[in-house]
């Protein structure tokens, strides 16, 4: 799988750790910052992977900061994207199974590595169910569809 993985200031250990256990598995993963500890602003780092996604060029994005909140916040602004904090391998694999979770968020402050990797590992080896979650998902794509279409001027 192409994978994109980014962080703000927060995340750059644990980002380094989820990278080496992501291309481990053989994945085919990008790092798209942040490279040190000088403050960024996590807008910036989850637009980069949101857009790869959104544009097709990835099929999964992971994304840390301090909570993992801001980076879903920011990802779920582009189309497409399904993007959202998960907070153990439980919410992890539900996250794929009923949500087919495309960027998964998460917090730098209060998942050690070894829950981070854990987590990345059964997030990416989850399918999606399908069935009544495509059927919520369609309607989830639908609201998209209608609210968050670009707004022309009059
Ligand atoms: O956006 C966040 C909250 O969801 C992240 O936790 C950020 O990493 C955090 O806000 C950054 O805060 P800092 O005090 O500037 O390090």
């Amino acid at each position: 799988m192409r994978i994109a993985v980014a962080s703000d200031h927060r995340g750059v250990d644990l980002k380094r750790g989820v990278i080496s256990k992501l291309q481990g598995l053989g994945h085919d993963v990008t790092d798209d910052g942040a490279d040190g500890t000088d403050s960024v602003d996590y807008p910036d780092f989850a637009a980069i992977v949101a857009k790869k996604l959104s544009d097709g060029l990835i099929d999964r994005g992971v994304l840390i900061c301090g909570t993992g909140i801001g980076m879903a916040i920011a990802a779920n602004k582009y189309p497409g994207v399904r993007a959202a904090p998960c907070s153990d391998e439980v919410t992890a694999e539900i996250s794929r199974r009923h949500n087919d979770l495309n960027i998964l968020c998460m917090s730098a402050d209060l998942l050690s590595a070894r829950v981070a990797e854990r987590m990345v590992e059964v997030w990416i080896g989850t399918e999606f169910e399908g069935g009544r979650h495509a059927r919520r998902l369609d309607k989830v794509k639908s609201i998209e569809a209608t609210c968050c279409r670009p707004q022309t001027a009059e």
